[in-house]
């Protein structure tokens, strides 16, 4: 079968969009550096000054966690099991997310100088463990990476014929100039446009597939078709579209959960975020984005991903008369046919332009993070620790641009050698989960030592994989390879005994080899240094008040509920009690489902896509006051006026506690 848009579509989204993307981003960034002040400085490259607000860390998180995998898969699994597919992707990544939140908090408590969490573990561990978690932490990153690539070549090259080379590399052209130039200011600025696509192509999907289609036009109808297409093509893995009877499913979520905590725990990118974050937003920022968030799969695939299904039998379906193909199957097409059977050519031009979005945002993400641990933890850690601001963004630049190439190469010979989107996303998890164990104790337990660090990591993931490979012997009739390595029930294993068999072996090892004394997690906090060329504004986020510190705690009470809620309540109880309850979901029922889901959709889309506006209505009225009227040089003492009469009283609190923090530290920390 052809592919459904021509190649024009693909070129014109990578090169044309992509450009027009990179002049935006790049223009905005010099708005910022010319009329608000934010000169590129290194603090500003790698952590945004530490001050970004709730708003932005919502849609930043959203746009680096939506993923091409987010957009597709979730279609595809609603595709095959029904409503409780698109469901199980959503809430499986929003546990991920609203359990980072932790971490997040303690990031900003103990280490709120840090620029990478691979800091810490060189202060506590030296630079053997700071090695070790290195590797995991890079590994990560670039496994996201290459999976992101993948996922958006493999899609454009299905659904447009475009050559999966040229689009590994044209794909993140664009990311890599305005990245390179803009840094991570530049990525938040960015991730809230792709976000405010994202979320608007959305909107359309869902209306007009529950309100305006003829074809569907009506929960009520949605769930007609879906009674009628089970007599024709059943669910195969479960009971059918209309219920959560389906273990296989269950089991999938709970495996794709497990191993993806490593690529948010463990992801530096989030961790980048968190510091970036102004101690009072972590909690607000995160969860806000995590909620957010979860519309997204669990629409796109109740919209597009259910169409697909639903219309089968009717001749505007792409592949009608027949079923989609295990090969439409494998490249996760059934959210571009849907979009297409619902709203015609432009519906799938319309999924190929979120598409782009998700590639694009998430890529920029995962540069600017790897540029940071590449910067900070190889070249000052250990090549020149006392390079000058200059140094550090020279250093950058050339990481984002070296990082961007070798993401395209990785995605070319994972093409070739069949490597696909699901196989990583079940490897990722076994490979690295022990990461998760690391980083957590590493933030949250004074007894943790170099040796349980040293021994227990590896371990884990030497005992998750030999589970993998046994389980895989013993559910897949003793057959170990290539295709068999994905039985769900061997990933699930693999997944869940590689993330607590790291946590296990590094408690146990850390508690057969005490030290004298535990370590006070507050040394982290004064023992990272910055670069000669930070700021005012900077050295203010630096310093943890007794007030930030009151509120941090807070906001950890506030987590647990919400994990609490979205975790226990909502992930394990009410799944397992629809799966025990196993009917089919009746027409009233299904319909008030749909609706809840519609009017998250608007209050998602209203919340990520004003209040960033909001939060950020000062700096923009000072551009937009600069460029029109008033000079720069007038705003500029007028800003410094204000900032040093109103924090004056602030700046002598910074010196005191520089000055304290001096004496408190007794960490020799070369490097940091
Ligand atoms: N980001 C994910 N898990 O779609």
């Amino acid at each position: 079968m052809d592919p459904i848009l021509s190649q024009g579509y693909g070129y014109g989204f990578a090169l044309g969009l992509g450009a027009a993307f990179a002049i935006l981003m790049v223009a905005i960034s010099k708005l910022m550096s010319k009329h608000a002040g934010q000169v590129q400085n290194s603090e500003r490259f790698s952590t945004a000054s530490r001050n970004v607000g709730s708003g932005l860390i919502a849609s930043s998180t959203i746009s680096a966690w939506t993923w091409p995998a987010t957009l597709l898969v979730s279609g595809t699994w609603a595709y095959e099991y029904g409503i409780m597919g698109s469901w199980m992707y959503g809430v499986g990544g929003t546990v991920q997310v609203t359990l980072f939140v932790f971490l997040a908090l303690n990031i900003k408590k103990y280490a709120p100088g840090a620029h990478t969490v691979c800091e810490t573990f060189f202060i506590r561990f030296g630079k053997s463990g700071h090695l070790l978690y290195l590797c995991y932490c890079a590994a990560t990153n670039i496994i996201i990476s290459s999976l992101l690539l993948l996922g958006g070549s493999q899609g454009f090259a299905a659904s447009t014929g475009m050559h999966v080379v040229a689009a590994s590399f044209l794909l993140p052209l664009n990311v890599i100039v305005y990245t390179a130039l803009g840094g991570l200011k530049a990525t938040f600025i960015s991730d809230w446009v792709h976000t405010v696509i994202i979320y608007l192509i959305l909107i359309v999907s869902v209306y007009t597939t529950y309100c305006s289609s003829s074809l569907i036009g009506s929960p009520g109808r949605m769930w007609e078709l879906l009674r009628d297409i089970q007599e024709v093509y059943p669910v195969a893995l479960g009971k059918s579209y209309l219920s959560f009877k389906s273990r296989d499913m269950i089991l999938l979520s709970w495996s794709v959960t497990l191993g993806g905590m490593s690529s948010v725990l463990g992801d530096p990118g989030y961790s980048q975020r968190a510091i970036a974050s102004d101690s009072k937003s972590v909690f607000l920022g995160y969860t806000m984005g995590g909620l957010c968030w979860w519309v997204i799969p669990w629409a796109l695939g109740s919209s597009a991903g259910l169409a697909c299904r639903a219309l089968l039998t009717n001749p505007v379906s792409v592949t009608f008369p027949n079923e989609l193909s295990s090969a439409d199957i494998n490249a996760s097409m059934p959210v571009i046919y849907g979009l297409a059977a619902i709203l015609g050519k432009s519906g799938a031009a319309a999924g190929l332009l979120m598409l782009f979005m998700s590639v694009t945002s998430a890529t920029s993400a995962e540069l600017i993070a790897f540029s940071s641990i590449t910067t900070y933890d190889i070249y000052r850690a250990y090549f020149n620790p006392n390079a000058t601001g200059k140094q550090l963004v020279r250093a950058s630049h050339i990481s984002v641009v070296a990082f961007g190439i070798f993401m395209g190469v990785l995605s070319v010979v994972f093409n070739y050698i069949g490597v696909t989107v699901g196989w990583l996303l079940s490897f990722l998890g076994i490979l690295l989960n022990p990461e998760v164990g690391a980083v957590v104790l590493c933030l949250f337990w004074p007894g943790m030592t170099k040796f349980g660090l040293l021994i227990g990591a590896p371990l884990g993931t030497i005992t998750g994989i030999v589970c993998w490979l046994g389980s895989t012997y013993v559910y897949a009739d003793h057959v170990v390879d290539k295709n068999t390595v994905m039985t769900t029930e061997a990933t699930f294993i693999g997944n869940i005994v590689s993330l607590f068999s790291g946590l296990i072996y590094i408690i146990v090892f850390s508690l057969l080899t005490p030290k004298k004394e535990s370590f006070d997690l507050t040394l982290l906090r004064g023992a990272i240094k910055v670069a000669d060329d930070v700021d005012y504004e900077e050295e203010k986020a630096l310093v943890l008040t007794e007030a930030d510190e009151k509120v941090l705690a807070h906001q950890s009470y506030l987590s647990l509920a919400v994990n609490s809620v979205v975790l226990l309540g909502v992930y394990v109880v009410v799944t397992c009690a629809l799966y025990g309850w196993g009917g089919d979901f009746s027409k009233g029922s299904f319909t008030a489902f749909m609706v809840i889901m519609m009017i998250w959709l608007i209050v998602a889309a209203l919340l990520i896509i004003l209040f960033p506006l909001w939060q950020g209505r000062n700096t923009i009225k000072l551009i937009f006051l600069s460029i029109v009227g008033k000079s720069k040089l007038d705003r500029k003492i007028e800003y410094i006026e204000n900032a040093s009469t109103s924090s004056q009283l602030e700046a002598e609190e910074i010196e005191q506690s520089k000055l304290d923090k001096k004496d408190a530290t007794n960490v020799t920390v070369s490097g940091l």
